[in-house]
């Protein structure tokens, strides 16, 4: 199921990307609507962060197209912010969590403009926004997983884009700060942003997202989250082996059937 949407935030036009001449990715046609909760789902290697690097064309496309704000992305860039996977980065580069937060705000305005005031207070309030004032002096490599999850947070804030990738935010974050981290995404939400966040969890996917892609190397469905999470669809994703599929099966089948639990 490929619901397209009228005047997208997002869309793919059949995207093929391979890496080493290998096609990952195959023939990917979607749209995004605007506003939206956007859940990037599929199993292990099925090319997710592929999927939303190619998006942001960190990623060459073999053939096909990516448009945001129906321009082409080097028009956009300054309006679109990239959570990277905490893994991918080098923690134990010397800088503060407040130069890190910084540095998203004014890399911006290019690389030799030096920070006003207002791009300074704009990252201590997205500290604040994430629960992190208090760590603004700290080295970056002397934070746990979480707190560098909120200072990623943080970071993309600062930048006030319009759109926002996000790859795996919750990624060993423990529940608190993943609670904090999808209230924040839904604030962001009611401003009007768009956020795509590659998940791996699906039983919060049903919770947590407006619109749902379901992706194995091909697409198997995009949609609203409430017609694409179905036992069917999930199978055709993770070829139906996995126990957890059970388990959404009966929590589908709880929120379908809410009468039956009492
Ligand atoms: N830089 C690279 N060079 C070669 N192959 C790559 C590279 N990055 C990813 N791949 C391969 O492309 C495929 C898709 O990878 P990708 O990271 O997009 O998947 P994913 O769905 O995000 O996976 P995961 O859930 O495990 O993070 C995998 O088979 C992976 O091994």
């Amino acid at each position: 199921m490929i619901i397209q949407v009228e005047n997208p935030v997002v869309e793919v036009h059949d995207l093929t990307v391979s890496y080493d001449r290998k096609p990952v990715l195959w023939g990917i046609d979607l749209t995004l609507p605007a506003g939206s909760l956007v859940g990037v789902i599929g199993p292990n290697g099925a090319g997710k962060s592929t999927l939303i690097k190619a998006m942001m064309d960190l990623l060459p496309a073999g053939s096909g197209y990516v448009r945001i704000f129906d321009k082409p992305i080097a028009e956009v860039r300054n309006r679109i912010s990239y959570v990277p996977q905490r893994e991918s980065v080098d923690w134990d580069f010397p800088a503060s969590v407040f130069d890190v937060v910084l540095m998203g705000s004014y890399g911006k305005l290019g690389l030799f403009k030096r920070p006003r005031q207002a791009d300074k207070d704009a990252a201590m309030e997205a500290l604040q926004k994430v629960g992190m004032q208090g760590f603004a002096n700290r080295q970056i490599s002397q934070l746990s997983g979480g707190q560098q999850q909120r200072v990623f947070l943080a970071r993309a804030l600062a930048q006030n884009a319009d759109i926002y990738f996000m790859d795996e935010p919750f990624a060993g974050v423990d529940i608190a700060t993943e609670t904090a981290i999808i209230e924040l995404l839904r604030t962001m939400r009611e401003q009007g942003k768009t956020v795509i966040v590659v998940h791996h969890d699906l039983q919060s996917a049903t919770e947590y997202f407006d619109w749902v892609v379901l992706l194995n190397m091909r697409l198997v469905a995009s949609g609203p989250a409430e017609q694409v999470l179905t036992q069917h669809l999930l199978e055709q994703t993770y070829g139906g082996k996995l126990t957890v599929l059970t388990k959404v099966g009966e929590l589908l089948r709880k929120q379908e059937f809410p009468a039956r639990e009492s």
